[in-house]
C-alpha cells in the first residue's frame, strides 16, 4: 500500500519549516556576536576592562558548563520534545538578552560590584549567560528539527544551509555593530538583537504549528528517534577514544576562533590602524568565508573523503595564520585583511570535516548524546579562552590610553592563540593515527556515489 503524503513531502512546506527555524538561530548568531566588535567602545562609554569583556564573552558559557545547562537541555529535549523545548529555549534567549539590555542601560553605579565585576557588567553577563543556554539548546533542537524533516531527503544540503544563514547572522552583526553604536548608542545594536530574537520567538512559535501536525500525520515518535540523550550511551562514548580527540580537537580548534573574533576588532584597530567603522567587518570575514567555502568542502569530502587530512590542515592554517598576528612587527592591514581570510578558509575546513566525522565515530543512536556532550566540552574552552585573554591584556598588554580606552600590544594573547591552535594541530594528527588504528573511516567519502 502507498505510503500518505505527508506535510514534509511538500518540498515548499519542508523548505518553509527550515526557513523559519533557520531564521531563528540567524537572530541567536546576530546576538551572540554583536558586542565583540564594541569591547573598545565599552571601554570608553561604560568604564568596562578587558577582564570584564572576557567575562561577559565567556559568561555564554558559564551556566552551559557549571549547571550543566547543555546535557539537561539535551536530556529535555528527548524527553519533552522538539516544540517545547524549542518554545523555552527562544524565551530563554529573548529574556537573557532583555537582561544584557538592562545591564547595559541602566543608571546603575560603575562603583557598585558583585562578586567582584561592575553590577552593570554583571548583569549584562548573566543576561548572555542565559542567551548562551537558549542558544546552545536551540542548536541542538534545530539539528533535530532537519534531521525530522529532511531525513531521507536533502538533509546535508539543508544542514548546510542553516549553518550559512547562521553565518549571515553572523557577520552582518560584526559590520553593522559599531556603525548602529556610533550613530545611536552603545546599547542600540544589543537591542536591534532583542526584537530579531522576539521575531524569532514568534517564528519559532510558527513552526511549533506545523511540526504538531507532521506529528499528528506521521504518528512521529519521539522515543523511536535514533538520536536520543541517554546516560546508557554516555559510558560508550566515554571509552572510545575516536570521543576524546574529536573532543579536544573541537575546545582547540573552536578555542582559536569563535573567542578570538570576538577580540579581533580591537586587534584591527590597535594593531592594524584600521577605522573602526571596518574593524567589525574585517572580524567577520572569516564567517562570510565559511557561508561560501562550508557547502564547497562539504560537496568535496561527500565525494572525495579524506576528511581527517583536512582537519589536519584547517589546524596548520590556523598556526600560520595566529602566529603571524603575534609577530609585532607585521602590521601591515592587507596582512591582516588576508591572514583573516585564510582563517575564514580553515574555519570552513575543519567543521566541514569535523562534524560528519562524528557519525563515523558513533552509531546513529549515540549521536545525539555524542554531540551534546562534544559540544559541553566545546563550552568549556568558550568560557575559559575569553576569561584568559581578558586577564592577559589587562595585566600584560596595556600600552597606553586613547579616549578613555586603553590601547593594547596583542603579542602575548596571539602567542596564546598560536599555541592553541599547535595543540589543534597534535590532536588532528592523533585522530589521523586513530582513524588508521581503529578504521573509523575518515578518510573515506561520506557518498558512495557521486
Ligand atoms: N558563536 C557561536 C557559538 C556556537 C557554538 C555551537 N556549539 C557550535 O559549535 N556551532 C557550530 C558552528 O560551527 O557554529
Amino acid at each position: 500500500m502507498e505510503k500518505e503524503r505527508t506535510l514534509r513531502d511538500s518540498v515548499l512546506v519542508r523548505w518553509s519549516a527550515l526557513g523559519i527555524v533557520a531564521f531563528t538561530m540567524m537572530a541567536a548568531y546576530f546576538v551572540n556576536d554583536i558586542m565583540a566588535p564594541l569591547k573598545t567602545m565599552l571601554e570608553a562609554n561604560l568604564d568596562w576592562t578587558s577582564r570584564d569583556f572576557g567575562f561577559f564573552t565567556g559568561a555564554y558559557s558559564f551556566l552551559n558548563v557549571f549547571l550543566l545547562m547543555l546535557i539537561w537541555g539535551g536530556l529535555m529535549l528527548d524527553r519533552f520534545g522538539i516544540r517545547l523545548t524549542g518554545k523555552i529555549a527562544a524565551i530563554l534567549m529573548v529574556f537573557g538578552t532583555a537582561l544584557q539590555y538592562y545591564g547595559m542601560t541602566a543608571n546603575i553605579s560603575t562603583e557598585a560590584t558583585f562578586f567582584g565585576y561592575k553590577q552593570g557588567v554583571f548583569m549584562a553577563a548573566a543576561g548572555y549567560s542565559i542567551f548562551g543556554v537558549g542558544a546552545e539548546v536551540a542548536g541542538i533542537t534545530v539539528t533535530k528539527i532537519i534531521a525530522k524533516w529532511f531525513k531521507g531527503k536533502e538533509l546535508g544540503t539543508a544542514m548546510g544551509i542553516q549553518v550559512a544563514l547562521a553565518r549571515i547572522g553572523s557577520q552582518v552583526a560584526y559590520s553593522v555593530s559599531i556603525p548602529l553604536a556610533k550613530s545611536f548608542s552603545i546599547s542600540t545594536p544589543v537591542l536591534l538583537g532583542l526584537v530579531l530574537l522576539v521575531v524569532g520567538l514568534v517564528t519559532f512559535f510558527i513552526y511549533a504549528v506545523m511540526d504538531r501536525k507532521l506529528d499528528k500525520q506521521e504518528d512521529y515518535a519521539e522515543e523511536e528517534d535514533e538520536s536520543k540523550f541517554s546516560f546508557k550511551d554516555v559510558k560508550n562514548i566515554l571509552i572510545n577514544p575516536g570521543f576524546w580527540l574529536i573532543a579536544l580537537l573541537c575546545v582547540l580548534f573552536y578555542s582559536c576562533v569563535f573567542p578570538f573574533q570576538k577580540f579581533a576588532s580591537e586587534l584591527m584597530i590597535n594593531k592594524y590602524g584600521i577605522s573602526d567603522n571596518l574593524a567589525g567587518t574585517i572580524a567577520g570575514l572569516p564567517a562570510l568565508g565559511a557561508l561560501i567555502l562550508t557547502p564547497v568542502f562539504g560537496i568535496y569530502l561527500d565525494c572525495k573523503g579524506k576528511g581527517a587530512s583536512i582537519m589536519m590542515l584547517g589546524a596548520a592554517m590556523l598556526i600560520g595564520v595566529h602566529c603571524i598576528y603575534a609577530l609585532p612587527f607585521i602590521t601591515n592591514y592587507l596582512v591582516a585583511i588576508i591572514l583573516m581570510i585564510i582563517l575564514g578558509i580553515a574555519f570552513s575546513l575543519v567543521p566541514s570535516a569535523m562534524w560528519p566525522s562524528v557519525t563515523k565515530i558513533f552509531p546513529a543512536r549515540q549521536l545525539g548524546t555524542a554531540y551534546a556532550l562534544i559540544f559541553f566540552i566545546q563550552n568549556i574552552g568558550l568560557w575559559g579562552v575569553p576569561n584568559l585573554i581578558g586577564w592577559v591584556l589587562d595585566n600584560y598588554c596595556v600600552v597606553g590610553n586613547e579616549n578613555n580606552a586603553n590601547l593594547y600590544d596583542y603579542t602575548i594573547p596571539m602567542f596564546v592563540f598560536t599555541g592553541f591552535a599547535t595543540l589543534s594541530f597534535i590532536v588532528a594528527y592523533l585522530l589521523k593515527v586513530a582513524d588508521k588504528k581503529y578504521g573509523y573511516g575518515l578518510e573515506k567519502p561520506n557518498m558512495k556515489d557521486c
